[in-house]
């Protein structure tokens, strides 16, 4: 792509770039420890930021990392909000009741060998595809500026689900187990959540549903238990999950929906898979039994379900209480249980299921936040613009000097793994966006300044096709 081009995509960029007024509402005060008038400042505040040095508020194209003056209402902090001491770069950052611990093993052998990747849990290859595959630095980083600035439009045809994990570890993959009675809406807040948050739903019943209709030799088995209301053996539940997951694309995330139901399942899970996903929470949808029973009956009028019936309801609520709540139970020890009510409507249930994944969603936009500064620091802009929305556009602060699109080249050869320190956090938009504020190294796309101060940075992330992409970025210096 020639120079000319280049010039005129991040034109394009810059004139497209939209904030969502949404976003720029005032917000109530936040507690940042420094410069929390730069935490986000209000549209009133962007436009009277005056333009120092040479080129006050400016624009760096997430093609190349070259800066650009921005003539927009966007606006820059100001770049003196950052001391020398405060700057400074820091270090980095389980058959249904009756199975015992040694048949969780046997469990995990039985895996191994219907494994097909034949991973071994905890090492070994990578038994997630992408996920233990590890991170895509350095092998993608552009290394001129039309290799980034092509990497981007391919970035940006390449957005959505199958993008480099989000995740800081990126190595195991993310898991939320979702548990309630039946009939609680467990599989009607997954689908949403799957559809607006780019979640792979995972539903064990359903799974064994496809296996009994498959023709498999453990069908009449799995026939018999759902029909019973009781907990298929462990072995065969799992199986299937594993197999699940091993065939999804590359960093996917999962709400595994309807499993762990008792110990066994518990036990063979960490037995198996413990060392290989990584449980992130359980969301626990809690519902009367009158209610459940309604609407079990209600699904059976249409749904084929052999326990779709009033007498399996029944054995079905008995199995839950008696086998699923004490796991539940055992998870709320551990603090990862966001108890949500069932019984209101679907809306507010979906409602209160986000408020309970805040936590969850908070860490994936910290760790996208982490990568996108990694790839910024490093000059990755391949990398970078996976993370970043079509029409991004970022806004530095005044003194700058642009750096050349060669000096940025150069740069990421030699430039040091990047630590960011003070990360802030704050959901917005009932949790599909969010604010993330830090301070990061100055990196190899910023001149003029003290190499070795930091600088602070504010990002606005939003969900966008089930992933966190990064709409604005706010560079103080
Ligand atoms: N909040 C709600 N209010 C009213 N009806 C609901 C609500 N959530 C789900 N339903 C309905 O109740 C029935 C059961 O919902 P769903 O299949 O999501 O529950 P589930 O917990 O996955 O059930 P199971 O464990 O039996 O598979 C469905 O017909 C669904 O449309
Ligand atoms: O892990 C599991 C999941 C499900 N079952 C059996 O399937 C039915 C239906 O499950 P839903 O989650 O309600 O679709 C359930 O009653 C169990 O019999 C299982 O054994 N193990």
């Amino acid at each position: 792509m020639s120079k000319k081009s280049v010039f005129a995509f991040v034109q394009l960029c810059c004139r497209t770039a939209a904030l969502r007024p949404s976003l720029l509402q005032p917000q109530p005060p936040v507690h940042l420890a420094a410069a929390s008038s730069s935490w986000f400042p209000g549209p009133a505040k962007t436009t009277t930021t005056p333009p120092r040095g040479r080129g006050g508020p400016q624009t760096r194209s997430i093609a190349t990392g070259f800066v650009l003056p921005l003539n927009a209402h966007l606006g820059g902090g100001d770049g003196r909000a950052m001391s020398a001491a405060s700057g400074r770069r820091q270090a980095a950052g389980r058959a249904a009741g009756t199975t015992t611990t040694t048949a969780a093993a046997v469990l995990a052998a039985t895996l191994l060998l219907s494994s097909p990747s034949g991973a071994v849990a905890g090492g070994g290859a990578a038994p997630f595809g992408g996920w233990a595959a590890g991170r895509r630095r350095g092998a993608h980083a552009a290394t001129t500026p039309s290799m980034a600035a092509s990497a981007v439009e391919e970035g940006v045809t390449a957005v959505g689900r199958g993008a480099p994990g989000q995740d800081g570890a990126a190595s195991k993959p993310p898991v939320v187990f979702v548990l309630g009675g039946p009939g609680s809406g467990k599989g009607t807040q997954c689908e949403r959540l799957a559809k607006e948050y780019g979640y792979v739903h995972l539903s064990a019943g359903e799974l064994l549903r496809q296996e009994r209709a498959s023709g498999s030799s453990d069908g009449q088995l799995i026939d018999d238990y759902i029909a019973e209301g009781r907990i298929v053996p462990v072995a065969i539940s799992l199986a299937l999950l594993r197999k699940a997951m091993e065939t999804s694309e590359p960093h996917s995330r999962f709400l595994i929906d309807g499993f762990p139901r008792n110990r066994d399942n518990m036990e063979g899970w960490d037995e198996a898979m413990g060392d290989v996903a990584d449980i992130r929470s359980v969301l626990f949808l809690y519902c009367p039994e009158d209610v459940l029973e309604k609407r079990l009956l209600s699904r059976g009028k249409s749904s084929g379900r052999t326990d779709d019936n009033a007498e399996t309801a029944k054995r079905r609520f008995q199995t839950y209480v008696e086998m699923t709540l004490p796991v539940v139970e055992e998870f709320q020890q551990k603090g990862i249980v966001p108890r949500v009510d069932g019984n209101q409507d679907i809306e507010s249930v979906f409602r209160d299921v986000l408020l309970g994944l805040k936590s969850v969603h908070e860490k994936e936009v910290l760790d996208a936040n982490r990568l996108a500064v990694e790839a910024v620091c490093t000059g990755d802009w391949a990398a970078y613009a996976q993370l970043c929305a079509p029409g991004m556009t970022e806004v530095l602060g005044g003194g700058l000097a642009a750096v050349s699109p060669d000096e940025s080249a150069s740069a990421s050869a030699s430039a040091s793994p990047a630590a960011i320190s003070r990360p802030q956090v704050r959901m917005l938009k009932g949790g599909a966006a969010a604010v993330v504020s830090c301070e990061r190294p100055r990196g190899p796309g910023l001149t003029g300044g003290d190499s070795g101060t930091a600088v602070r940075e504010t990002r606005v992330w939003e969900m966008l096709d089930g992933r966190w992409k990064c709409v604005q970025c706010h560079t103080s210096l």
